[in-house]
């Protein structure tokens, strides 16, 4: 079988979990009626009436929130439309004891959960997580065990956005911020998260042995892995922000005290869970601040600077002589004074340690947020994240993770984590640790449309993203060509750039031109970046060109696609870098997924989940986009080769245009380079260049001989 022939003939797939969505919507076309992945029907309970009234609430919700808007078009805009009655609001005297708890029995909890494709379990939290062992014969003793101490639950589920004011007691400020910002049906996550972070006790009832602190409260550190797109900002930044406005309740103390850390991988996400938190705190005088260079947060910075008072801005003498050789760059302005701090790691750890000998500690911290945080605890930020979680010292100290993927390791080292820092700190065992997932883990979503292209070569990649922009058949097909606005990743900035330059004039200048294409990337300045953001999400740019940097966390609510021009360097990044479409349920987000001979290796972890995508979205072998036969064909890389590749990428491509050899030349650059020529022509190229370098070097060198003749010459005349 010649490989080569099988994999050039492309694959095409659609998944959908729902049939009546018509094919040709775009994401860029508005939300979502509703912005839920699963729900599959929950069966009649035999001999049993079920009740209706709560699924009626939804599908009332869903009406409401059907409407048609233009692409990148804000929530808040979609709410002054259609905008339903604000929910019947609490009065400030209004006491936690006075809301009247709504709650499903256990039978109906696992029915709703099944149907929203939601699984929570408990992991063991006391001991440290069981290693399972090689050996054949110790194997099964060890899982064994493992299978008790993992237990699943059926927390309550959070049926709609009302219950967080009647059932879960959230501020009625709070509850009418979100009626504004538009947010009717709770997501997935939304539904498994909040009830567990908002009132563990309530939403536990009696699934597990409660372990109570002092105040009679249970505490539970979550791991969640949702989809992409599925709301989990919304479900981490409820709860802070009703926590923050608790404590100040309780304690009538007005001033701000950082409360809440939210740890993200990149500026551009930091960013974006700012505007979202400033969005769902008006009026609650909740403050939320994101870290910039330079910043101070410790309280210890705080007090020496309340001693200057009145000399902020200028450095402070320190008559210690010790103290007084180190650098004091942090006291040069007062300490940000924050409810609710977002940071990358990077930049909190190094505010945290700067001139200590061991960084400052955060005592009142309650809850430490990590978004995306499989990828902050990798080894490319574990230092830097696990520096601020051990900052911690707060004994409440909830920690909650959440991210689209997070592998096994992850997880252990997660529980690791909670576990040894309550040791450390000696701690009484009053947290569980509960794992939550929505749908198949590690999946990609299922309402986009997937597509695997086999371009043979670097030349024939621009071609094929040409075609996506310009499609020459007319088709209404959303899998035949790209709408703007989408992204394109590429492997390394250098190609970004490439690409970029490459691209420029595709865009007929009557559209814009040039001024609709740009690239991102994390060698351009912080401002160059923001501004680009901005662009994009107001429209002005409709082809973004970047890398890796945007592939997390980033939501750009309208986007119709995504290409990958340079395959992915794991399946979890395929996942994700897909996933800035299709966002909150919106149908007809295309993925297209370009790849080449050098290629073939390692696109089988894209096939897979792209097959796996499928299979959960309940396609069956008939209607399979992602076809047997190829992913038969496709070799398996093996661990070694897999974990090359997440480190360095596809080494034809590595450095930007190609891999250099001992002498330092590149090798094999033309065929790693961004560029329309094939290698034949660029080899005729070359040669014309040579030829005609050649015959001038040729010239130069005769006139040069004829010179010296006539010097020769003219030798005599000197006498
Ligand atoms: N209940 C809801 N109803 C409608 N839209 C929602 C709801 N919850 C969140 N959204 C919207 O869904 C979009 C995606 O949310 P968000 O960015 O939190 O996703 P995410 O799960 O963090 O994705 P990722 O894994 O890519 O980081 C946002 O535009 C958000 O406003």
């Amino acid at each position: 079988m010649d490989i080569l022939k099988l994999l050039s003939r492309s694959t095409k797939q659609t998944t959908r979990t729902r049939k009546d969505a018509p094919s040709t919507k775009l994401p860029s076309a508005g939300t979502s009626a509703n912005p839920q992945l699963f729900y599959d029907a929950i069966p009649e309970a035999r001999g049993k009436k079920r009740k209706r009234g709560r699924e009626t609430e939804q599908v009332q919700a869903q009406d409401e929130a059907e409407s048609n808007v233009n692409f990148f078009e804000e929530k808040a805009s979609v709410s002054k439309e259609k905008k339903s009655p604000a929910p019947k609001l609490a009065t400030k005297s209004e006491s936690k004891t006075d809301i009247v708890a709504e709650l499903l029995d256990e039978g109906e909890c696992r029915q709703l959960l099944r149907s929203h494709r939601l699984k929570a379990t408990l992991l063991p939290s006391n001991k440290p997580a069981k290693v399972i062992k090689k050996s054949k014969k110790k194997k099964k003793a060890v899982e064994s065990t493992k299978k008790e101490e993992y237990k699943q639950i059926y927390p309550q589920p959070l049926v709609a956005f009302k219950d967080l004011r009647s059932t879960y007691g959230i501020s009625g400020r709070m509850a009418e911020n979100l009626v504004q910002q538009g947010y009717k049906i709770p997501t997935e996550v939304q539904m498994g998260s909040l009830p567990l972070l908002l009132r563990p006790k309530i939403a536990l009832g009696e699934s597990i042995n409660e372990v109570e602190d002092a105040n009679g409260e249970i505490h539970v550190d979550l791991l969640a892995v949702a989809p992409t797109g599925s709301g989990k900002t919304l479900a981490f930044l409820i709860p802070i922000v009703d926590q923050i406005m608790q404590r100040r309740r309780a304690s009538e103390a007005k001033e701000h005290v950082l409360e809440a850390i939210v740890v993200a991988p990149t500026k551009e996400l930091a960013t974006q869970i700012v505007n979202e938190a400033k969005k769902l705190s008006p009026g609650t005088g909740v403050k939320v601040v994101g870290m910039r260079k330079g910043m101070r947060i410790t309280k210890e910075d705080d007090q020496e600077q309340d001693e200057s008072s009145g000399d902020e801005g200028e450095d402070e003498e320190d008559d210690d002589g010790e103290d007084a050789e180190k650098p004091r760059k942090r006291t040069s302005q007062p300490a940000v004074k924050a409810d609710i701090m977002v940071s990358t790691p990077g930049l909190l750890f190094s505010a945290l340690s700067t001139d200590l000998a061991q960084p400052a500690s955060l005592p009142t911290t309650r809850t430490l947020v990590l978004d995306e945080a499989d990828v902050l605890l990798d080894p490319l930020f574990r230092d830097q994240t696990l520096g601020v979680w051990n900052s911690c010292t707060n004994p409440e100290l909830r920690v909650t993770l959440w991210s689209a993927t997070m592998g096994s390791n992850i997880e252990s080292l997660a529980s690791s984590t909670i576990q040894s820092r309550r040791s450390r700190l000696d701690l009484a065992p009053t947290s569980h640790i509960i794992r939550l997932v929505v749908g198949l883990k590690d999946s990609a979503i299922p309402n986009i449309t997937h597509r695997l292209v086999y371009a043979a070569t670097e030349p024939g990649k621009l071609i094929a993203l040409r075609q996506l922009l310009h499609p020459t058949a007319k088709s209404t097909d959303a899998t035949q060509s790209l709408r703007p606005p989408f992204l394109v990743f590429t492997q390394t900035i250098p190609r970004a750039v490439a690409l970029h330059s490459e691209l420029l004039y595709d865009i007929p200048s009557e559209a814009g031109g040039s001024t609709r294409i740009a690239v991102l990337h994390a060698e351009l300045s912080d401002t160059a970046r923001s501004t680009i953001m901005t662009r994009f999400r107001n429209g002005e740019i409709w082809i973004l060109i970047t890398t890796d940097i945007l592939s997390r966390g980033v939501d750009f609510r309208g986007i119709n696609g995504v290409v990958n021009y340079d395959v992915p360097n794991s399946g979890a990044a395929y996942i994700h870098r897909v996933g800035r479409t299709g966002r909150a349920g919106r149908e007809g987000g295309v993925a297209v997924t370009f790849y080449t001979k050098e290629d073939i290796p390692y696109v089988k972890a894209v096939a897979n989940i792209i097959a796996a995508s499928e299979k959960a979205a309940g396609k069956g072998e008939s209607e399979a986009g992602m076809k047997r036969w190829l992913l038969d064909a496709l070799p398996t890389p093996s661990k070694q080769e897999k974990k090359k590749l997440k480190l360095h990428g596809v080494e034809a491509r590595r450095g930007g245009l190609g891999e250099k050899n001992k002498e330092g030349n590149v090798k094999g650059k033309w065929k790693s380079q961004i560029s329309t020529k094939s290698g034949y022509e660029r080899k005729l190229e070359h040669n014309r260049k040579g030829a005609i370098q050649g015959s001038r070097r040729r010239m130069l060198e005769a006139e040069k001989e004829e010179q010296n003749g006539e010097d020769s010459e003219w030798g005599g005349i000197d006498e």
